[in-house]
């Protein structure tokens, strides 16, 4: 790799000969890999060594994955760069909150804030480029995720939708990627001091829009992965204007570096923001602070229960289907939707003919109402139980992943060999005395539905996932 000379030179500037030194050695070293393992599912399935730790991050662990193996097809574990899993866990999300996820693509972020709600509350996850958006969507339904809303919107269409509305937003922002020069050489070869001002522009204009959805009293994590002060201190520095404060952040025992006033507008509170260095050996390079938005929550409307605000559906929406009003399904659908689910054991109860909803044939437990969010582009709103077929009712994929989170006796072990044809698609003979919809699963790892007919498993997973 070979680091632009005008970085170089900045750098030099800015962190002196010495450390510089040590920056530009450590991107020329190879990148730390790590995966998080999955608190929403038996972590006690994953046979990984699990004895690297990541300092900081409970369940991480150093060491390389594959994405052929039943731990990641499962979704119960997911590879990020060790500095890539702190904005999340900086976040103050509880159990029960309203959370934003604004650019999450491909979602490892939001399924560290997924797993911090514990299946209770809300979770925006909103990805702007539709195709990143549908990785987004497939990796928090591997995740076992069912109170999401996925969107693709630019901030700027979904800040009307939710005033003032969430608890906790992160804004893992698009950036100029130094800290990624290791792991991608497009972020060398496009890097420029003019990207990089370009990319603090598009810093201020998504975090306008974030600050307009943020409760008063709110926490903003704001995240880049890079490591230019223009995209780091000074929008913080920026934000600082409008009355946020950073909050300290408790990172003892983790190989980081402080904010640099002197970088930003020389507040001494720019040192809680957290620097990640790869010559401090953790991972790569990365940046966040926590803020908090100045007012308190009482500033806000009590009346701030799901939905948001109803919204008319303008006539082109309607016409791409957009907005279109879901209604519950009927008595004798939820009958089909009940004989094909029975037997199988619920992380959460649902009470199929009062939660459910149809929107052309697809039933789904919404995570918020639709009306709330009528005309901005969604991709899942909660947890999608499949979809009725005449006078029958077929499980979807996502509620194999979700009922994966708990142990289920329909379940159907594929040895290695069956594994592998599953996944490329082939029907499955097998011993069990089971029948009909069955979770399938591999060391015990649930990773779709099948059918069953006298020891014949017909192949659910997914066309677009099989490998
Ligand atoms: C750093 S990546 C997010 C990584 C993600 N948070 C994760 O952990 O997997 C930034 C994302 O912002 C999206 N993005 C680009 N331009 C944007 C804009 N104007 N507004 C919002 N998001 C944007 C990119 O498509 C990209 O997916």
């Amino acid at each position: 790799m070979e680091i632009p000379v005008e970085f170089k030179k900045k750098f030099t500037g800015l962190l002196g000969e010495e450390e510089a030194g040590r920056l530009f050695s450590a991107l020329m070293e190879p990148s730390k890999k790590a995966y998080r393992v999955n608190t929403l599912k038996d972590r006690t399935k994953v046979i990984y060594t699990l004895d690297n730790l990541v300092s900081g991050i409970p369940s991480a662990y150093y060491g390389e994955i594959s994405g052929k193996d039943p731990e990641w097809v499962s979704g119960s574990v997911y590879s990020q760069d060790p500095a890539a899993m702190f904005p999340a866990h900086l976040t103050a999300v509880q159990p029960g909150d309203k959370v934003l996820d604004l650019c999450a693509a491909p979602g490892g972020k939001s399924t560290a804030l997924a797993e911090k709600l514990e299946g209770e509350g809300l979770l925006v996850a909103n990805e702007i480029s539709p195709s990143r958006a549908k990785i987004l969507r497939e990796n928090l339904e591997r995740w076992g995720v069912g109170n999401a809303l996925v969107t693709s919107a630019s901030p700027d269409k979904l800040s009307p939708v939710f005033p003032e509305f969430f608890d906790e937003i992160l804004v893992d922002a698009p950036c100029s990627g130094e800290g990624m020069f290791r792991k991608s050489e497009d972020a060398v070869k496009y890097w420029s001091q003019e990207n990089v001002e370009l990319c603090a522009a598009r810093q201020k204009e998504i975090l306008t829009e974030a600050v307009k959805m943020l409760k008063p009293g709110g926490q903003l994590v704001y995240s880049t992965c890079t490591f230019s002060p223009e995209e780091d201190e000074e929008i913080v520095s920026w934000l600082m204007d409008q009355g946020f404060t950073v909050n300290p952040v408790n990172l003892t025992g983790v190989p980081h570096a402080d904010g640099r006033p002197d970088w930003g507008n020389g507040d001494e509170s720019l040192v809680n923001c957290a620097r990640f260095w790869p010559q401090d050996g953790l991972g790569e390079g990365q940046f966040a602070a926590s803020l908090t938005k100045p007012g308190t929550a009482s500033d806000v409307a009590a009346d701030d229960q799901f939905p948001v605000r109803k919204k008319k559906v303008k006539a082109k929406d309607r016409k791409k289907g957009r907005g279109a009003s879901p209604e519950r399904p009927s008595k004798e659908e939820v009958g089909y939707i009940e004989a094909a689910l029975a037997g199988f054991a619920w992380p959460k109860a649902i009470n199929f003919g009062r939660d459910l909803l149809k929107s052309n044939d697809h039933v789904f437990w919404p995570a918020i109402d639709p009306s709330a969010v009528a005309g901005v582009k969604i991709l899942n709103n909660g947890l999608e139980l499949g979809m009725l077929k005449k006078k029958r009712f077929e499980p979807s994929h996502q509620l194999a992943e979700w009922l994966g989170q708990v142990a289920q006796d329909k379940v159907v072990d594929l040895d290695e060999a069956g594994y592998e044809r599953y996944l490329h698609g082939e029907s499955v003979q097998v011993e069990s005395a089971l029948s009909g919809f069955v979770l399938v699963a591999c060391r015990g790892m649930v990773f779709s539905f099948g059918k069953l007919a006298k020891g014949q498993l017909k192949n659910y997973y997914p066309k677009g996932l099989r490998q």
